[in-house]
This record gives C-alpha cells, structure tokens and sequence, in this order.
C-alpha cells in the first residue's frame, strides 16, 4: 500500500519515484551521489524496453517506479508494468481511443500516478483510469470531459490526501479549463474548480461558493468559450498547504475577439483566469491566490508551466516558474504575490520588462493587429513576435538543486510571424483565429539549456543545442544534471559549469522525463525516448532543421556496476 505518508516523502527517499517530479513540489532533484562527476563516464546500459506496435508519438513520460516495478505510459493512452531487475514486461493495458480525437499537440501522456494498490493514468479521450498495479486489472474508469466537445487528457494526474487531481487539455477548442478532484479509491467526484471567471464550482455535488465566479475581465460572451485548459497538470506545496495549477491560453487565440478595443479600459480585458497560476485549497478547490502571467494574452503563452517550490538564498519560502511568455518569476510562497521577473530567453518583444506589481509592460506594435480594422480584408497586421507561441519555454520540467540552488531550465530562442483572422466558435473544431510561422533566431541553435539563479536572475551557464529542447531535467547531489535532446543523445551536465560529461545514442528523440533511483545498492537513472510533440507538429521549417531520428517508443535504463562506485 503506497500511502499519503509516503508521496511526502518521496523527494527525500531514494529507493522509488512515487510522483511526478520526484516529490510533489517538482524540484526533480534526487539526493543520490553513488554516481558522480566523477564516475558518470562509468554509467552503461541495464536493458532497454520498447513500446512495440506502430502506436509510436512524443514519448513525454516519466517512469514511476515501486516495489521492483516500473510503471510508464505510453503515447497512444497505453500503461506497462515493467520488472526493474530485468526489463521484463509484467502487465500492458491499452485504453484504445476512439477515431476522431482532437489533441492540439500530438498524441503524449505525461506519465502515471500510484497510490494504495492501484496505479492511474489519465487518457487522450479524457478519461481517468485506476488499474490494479500488481495485475493491471481496471478498478474504475471515470470520465472527465466529453472529448466530442474538444476535451482531452495528456498531464500526469497528481494525488494529495487520497484525492487524484486533474487537470485538462483543449485551449485550442475552446473549452473551459478545469481542475477536479477525486477520491482515489472510488473516482468519485469531491469538487471541481473551473478557471474562466464566470463558471461555477461544484463541492460534493453540489454548486458551491466559489470565489472567483464573477465575469469581470470578459467583456461579452467570451467567457463561455474561454480555455484556460490546466493541461499540465500542477503542483503541491506542502508547506502551506496549496494546490499550484497553471491555466492556458485563452480561446480564442485571436485577443481582439475577447472585447472590444485595445487596450480594453483599465484590467477589464484581462481574461482571468487564463494564462495564470492558481493557488488552490486541496479541501474544497477554492482559489486562494491568482497570479496572472500574461493578461489578456493574445500570442498562445499558456500560463500552465510549472511551479516549484524552493527555499532563496535568504532564507524566504518562494515559488519559481517559467513562463512561455519568456521572463523566469519568483513568487511569495505564502499568498502568490510577486517577487521579481527577469527574461531568460533572448530577444523578447511583446513586452518591454515586467512592472513592480508583476505585470508586463506590453509593446502594443507587437501584438497581432485587429482583423476587422484591418485594411486587407480578413488578416490583421502580421507582427514578429518573440518568443514564438511555443515558448521560451514550453511543458518539459525544469529542474532545481539542491546543492547548487540553480533552477536547469530547458529553453528555446525563436520567434514567429503571427497574424489574427476571424473566427466563430463551433463546437469541438479548432478555435484559434489565427495563423503563425515559426523562425530561429540564430543560425546556429534553437535549444538552451540554461542555469537560472533564482536570487539574482543571473543566467550561470548555457547548454546550446541545435535542435529545439522538448525534453525534461533532472539533477542529482552527485552534480549531475540529465536531459535529453531530440538528436537522440541522453547528457549528463556538470551542474556548475554546464559541460557535457557523458551521453548517450538512444535511437529517436527524446521528449521524456529522466528518473534515478537506487536498487540492490547501485544507482540506477532511467529516460523515455521516442520523438514527437508539438515541434515536429507545428514547427514547420524550424521542426526540419535537424535531421531527426525515427519515431520510436523505447524506455532506456542505466546503472553504474558496484564494482565503479566501489573503487570511487
Ligand atoms: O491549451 C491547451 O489545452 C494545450 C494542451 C496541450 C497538451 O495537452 O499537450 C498543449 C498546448 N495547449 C500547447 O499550447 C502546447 O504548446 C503544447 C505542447 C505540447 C507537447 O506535449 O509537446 N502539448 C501542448
Ligand atoms: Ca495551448
């Protein structure tokens, strides 16, 4: 029985990952040093696992692993128990989709969640299943939208206090973003919490008391239809007791049809809650702070990106995200008020900086112009907007150390020719009114692995890549940090100096999440590979730069030989 005790402590024990991010606030930092700057040249491959079949995309998962087992999912909603000694599958379950399913951003799942007996994964159809983990058998299977109507399904779900909490997908569609929460054992509902101003809350059954319900910032019907899809999924901070959950882009892209004029007089076109982070009470789902990264976002810069929780080099609790929009915030731990911002990617222009209440000081020029003012007919006034709607940074997960107190933030430096059109909402069809293309902005890389100093903004060092990075970070006390790239290669970092000291061939890109964990005394470290995602979908010329691998679906697992350690 794995329990709530145990998914506290999980970033503290180094003998299984039991959550998403190696501990619910996300830090991925795993206390291990058995394998080292020193020996990581040393690390070789235990086996290797492959997803099989032709049901190959973005392998975006992060293995959870329990009891001798590995748990991953894969992309087309498909879940695998795996025998960590050797390699050996154990059970495979497939939630076989229905035809006609409307992900914007390729068919991924994010990985699975474990607790009590069984495991859970959440699927493209926009379901959420709890299987038996030792036989695989299903327990329940809830569903938690209609995926006619555009929903689906792609986050890790993430579990506090015997509730498995949700998020979902579908800001493209225009939906309503939306996070809900279940009794593990059940899949009963206990409350859901809308994220577009204006929709209403339910608390066991019942329409609650939300806060946060009044349309205030949605000039017109806009709401209705608003997005702000929490598609990533969220994180937990123990300390105060909060639920961090990010929502997306308001729909539609398009920000002219979401009221009248520009600027929208004072904050009333601000679109809350889309494109922010929210605070919320586990118990009940009420909102307890909202910081907005992007308001009245008008350039596909979801507010979804990860917040994790970390002690400043003075000592006060904060948060650290960093958003697609391009600047790395610090926030109050306490009440989500901001601390500072600073950009960490290059040449940023919708926004001349951040203001001291946290806002952006927009550049107007820089968003795409109003259609119907527009003297050409159907298209507004194309702007170059940097970063491009794929972000600075985009869903794969930071890292931060522990032993260095540097966030690893795996970044892109592009722009894109962006441009509104008109559109009308039609009920599960794509809901963006407008069109884009992507640019590099230097000849030479797109990917930027960089290290982030949270007390100053001081960017340490950069990884360059050619390719874009799509894949996750992990760090270790041994001063490691991995990632993988979607060359195919899985680095090893040194965490001070950003040099490469060891990878690896893995046969197709990688948009995985790396894990490590010990077993029979040797240090083992595992990543998905398996290209896809966004890039390869909606990167045009940018997604052909690099020659890039085959589609695969692979789970490669590492360890350093006793015999290594010992002579160390
Ligand atoms: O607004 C949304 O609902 C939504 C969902 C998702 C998703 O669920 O994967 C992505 C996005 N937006 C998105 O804007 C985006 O760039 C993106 C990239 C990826 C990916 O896995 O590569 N997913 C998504
Ligand atoms: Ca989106």
């Amino acid at each position: 029985q794995v329990t709530e005790e145990d998914l506290a402590k999980d970033a503290d024990t180094v003998g299984d990952v039991l959550t998403n991010g190696l501990g619910r606030g996300l830090q991925r930092y795993s206390p291990l040093k058995t394998l080292n700057r020193n020996n990581v040249q040393k690390l070789v491959p235990a086996w290797a696992f492959s997803l099989g079949g032709e049901k190959q995309r973005g392998q975006e998962s992060q293995p959870i692993i329990h009891d001798g087992v590995m748990y991953i999912t894969g992309s087309y909603s498909r879940i695998f128990a795996i025998d960590i000694a050797t390699g050996k599958e154990l059970w495979q379950y497939d939630a076989r989709l229905p035809e006609g399913i409307l992900p914007c951003c390729d068919v991924v799942n994010r990985g699975a969640a474990i607790y009590g007996d069984n495991v859970y994964f959440g699927t493209l159809d926009a379901r959420l299943i709890a299987l038996n983990r030792k036989t695989g058998r299903v327990v329940w299977n809830k569903k938690l939208a209609e995926y006619k109507e555009g929903y689906s399904y792609t986050a890790a779900p993430l579990i506090v206090k015997g509730l498995i909490i949700t998020g979902n997908s579908g800001g493209e569609f225009g939906v309503v973003g939306e996070v809900q929460a279940r009794d593990a054992n059940t899949g009963e509902l206990v409350w859901s919490r809308p994220t577009i101003e204006g929709h209403k809350g339910t608390f066991q059954g019942k329409e609650s008391s939300m806060t946060g319900t009044l349309n205030a910032t949605w000039p017109g019907d806009a709401w209705k239809t608003g997005g702000g899809a929490t598609w990533l999924g969220g994180s937990y901070d123990a300390d105060t007791d909060t639920l961090i959950f990010g929502a997306g882009n308001p729909s539609p892209w398009n920000s002219h049809l979401r009221g009248a004029g520009t600027p929208v007089e004072g904050n009333k076109g601000d679109n809350l809650y889309a494109a922010t982070r929210l605070g919320i009470d586990p118990a009940n789902g009420e909102i307890k702070w909202h910081f907005q990264t992007t308001p009245r976002e008008g350039w596909d810069f979801d507010g979804v990106n990860e917040v994790v929780p970390f002690v400043a080099a003075d000592g006060a609790k904060r948060l650290a995200t960093a958003d697609r929009n391009g600047y790395f915030y610090i926030l109050n731990r306490e009440d989500g008020k901001f601390v500072n911002a600073w950009p960490f990617v290059k040449n940023i222009n919708w926004a001349k900086g951040i203001d001291k209440d946290g806002r952006p000081i927009y550049v107007e020029e820089n968003r795409p112009g109003n259609p119907a003012a527009a003297a050409d007919g159907a298209k507004g006034q194309q702007v170059f907007a940097v970063p491009s709607f794929l972000g600075g940074k985009n869903w794969m997960p930071m890292a931060y150390s522990q032993k260095t107190g540097l966030f690893y933030v795996p970044s892109n430096e592009w722009g894109m020719d962006i441009w509104n059109e008109p559109i009308n909402y039609k009920k599960g069809a794509a809901y963006l009114g407008a069109g884009f293309t992507i640019k590099p902005l230097f000849e030479d890389y797109i990917g930027s692995l960089k290290a982030i100093d949270p007390n100053t903004g001081a960017i340490r060092w950069e990884y360059k890549n050619a390719a874009p990075l799509w894949g996750g970070v992990m760090t270790t006390a041994g001063g490691l940090v991995f990632t993988g790239n979607p060359e195919g290669e899985f680095l090893a970092l040194d965490d001070e100096t950003g040099e490469v000291l060891w990878k690896f061939q893995t046969g197709s890109g990688i948009v995985g999440q790396p894990v490590t964990w010990e077993h029979g005394g040797e240090q083992y470290v595992s990543v998905i590979s398996g290209w896809g995602g966004a890039v390869p979908l909606w990167g045009g010329e940018v997604a052909k730069k690099v020659n890039y691998l085959n589609q695969g679906g692979m789970v490669w697992t590492f360890r350093l030989p006793k015999e290594v350690a010992a002579a160390n």
